[in-house]
């Protein structure tokens, strides 16, 4: 991602509102070109300092950023991160309380966030454990940061037992996805992002999925005709849920579809899976899933392995880890107590909870995703 020339005009952004619920005020979601402008108001008058954290890949960019906060009177510090998932651990988030305390930093200062979805959950935590919440801004560089991980105030890091066991719901005062960021994300990186998108799709907007259907190579970059189109979706379909059920109290788990076989792989392949990978695989085992229990039609669940799959998404897991996938499986957000509980889907954006399956259904779907 480049930073914009100082005189680059923002078009004019695509803004979705995401309702405060449980308490915590509403933010907007701006998608559009340029928009880095729009930082200081979101930042606020009350701060005197910035902390601008961001991947090791980004450091460019996390540096002009900076500099451009300081340029305008904000005392700033950049904190260059791991890479992807690496960023998400216990040691990384105490080397950020580091910086923040070394740097003094007060309840009035903020956290912005510039990076893909590892560096929203990151950030996202260290700002709701600092001094127990400060204010923090995602301007997130990748589609699945655009479209799922920066909106929704679920923040957090991995544990040596599994993805995001440790985490907050704290959620950001702004989200700023700059499409021109898009332009220097590998095309695996971006494909991953597909998979939140498509996941959108099938739990409550299916013209998602029409639109990457009707040229699923197009779909494949940010150049596509339906970008800003399939990313303003894919927001509001997650602003809608969250704006209901913050804290996962009942609807928000419908964007959990996918995720419970997804991080059991992300887990067993040590993060080395791009999250959106393990969640096409994990879609597909859903949709086999509802299938088997009798409450997902034919064509919806064959649909899955198609566009999934239309876009170079894979479908397929190795079949011998099964009881280690299955182990992992258990200590899922979604479960009670010993009751594995599964997203499904009882028609086309119908998503529903399927409670305690039969061992047997279990063992019959993943035989469609095992390769
Ligand atoms: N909090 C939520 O609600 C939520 C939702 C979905 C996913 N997630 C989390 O998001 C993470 C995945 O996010 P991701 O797919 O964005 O991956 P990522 O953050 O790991 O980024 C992928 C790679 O792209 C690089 N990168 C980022 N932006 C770039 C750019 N513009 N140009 C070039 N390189 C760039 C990163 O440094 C990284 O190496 C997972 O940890 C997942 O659990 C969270
Ligand atoms: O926002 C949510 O809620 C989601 O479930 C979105 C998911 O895409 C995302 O991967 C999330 O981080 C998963 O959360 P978890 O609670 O299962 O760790
Ligand atoms: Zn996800």
């Amino acid at each position: 991602m480049s930073v914009p020339p100082k005189d680059a005009r923002p078009t004019d952004p695509i803004r979705v509102t995401v309702g405060g619920s449980a308490g915590t005020e509403p933010y907007d979601v701006l998608v559009g070109h340029h928009l880095l402008g729009e930082l200081p108001r979101l930042i606020g008058t009350a701060a005197r300092r910035v902390a601008v954290l961001h991947p090791r890949a980004l450091a460019g960019t996390g540096e002009a950023v900076r500099e451009d906060l300081a340029g305008q009177g904000y005392e700033t510090i950049a904190v260059e991160l791991p890479d992807a998932e690496e960023a998400k651990t216990a040691e990384v988030a105490a080397y950020c309380w580091k910086a923040l305390g070394s740097s003094g930093f007060t309840r009035t200062d903020v956290i912005v966030a510039v990076g893909g979805g590892a560096t929203t959950d990151l950030a996202g935590f260290v700002a709701a454990s600092w001094l127990r919440g400060v204010r923090w801004v995602a301007v997130p560089t990748t589609v699945l940061g655009m479209v799922d991980a920066a909106v929704g105030g679920k923040t957090g890091i991995n544990t040596a037992e599994g993805k995001n066991l440790v985490g907050a719901f704290h959620p950001p005062a702004g989200v700023l996805c700059d499409l021109a960021a898009l332009a220097t994300l590998p095309v695996n990186d971006y494909v991953s992002g597909l998979a939140e998108i498509i996941k959108a799709g099938f739990i409550s907007d299916p013209v998602i999925l029409d639109l990457i259907e009707s040229d699923p190579e197009a779909a494949r970059g940010p150049s596509g005709p339906h970008t800003a189109e399939l990313i303003e979706r894919a927001v509001r379909v997650k602003a809608a849920v969250v704006a209901t059920d913050l804290k996962e109290s009942g609807l928000r788990e419908i964007l959990n579809y996918g995720h419970t076989l997804a991080h059991a792989i992300e887990k067993n392949e040590r993060y080395s899976w791009r999250h959106g990978a393990a969640v096409s695989v994990g879609m597909v085992f859903a949709a086999e899933l509802g299938r088997i229990a009798g409450r997902l039609d034919d064509a919806t669940a064959d649909r899955h392995r198609a566009v999934l799959t239309s876009v170079g998404l894979p479908v397929t897991y190795r079949g011998d880890q099964w009881p280690r996938l299955l182990e992992t499986m258990r200590v899922d957000k979604k479960t009670r107590g010993n009751l594995l509980r599964f997203i499904v889907l009882d028609g086309l954006a119908k998503p529903a909870v399927l409670e305690a399956p039969d061992p047997a259904m279990l063992l019959a779907a993943h035989a469609e995703i095992a390769a």
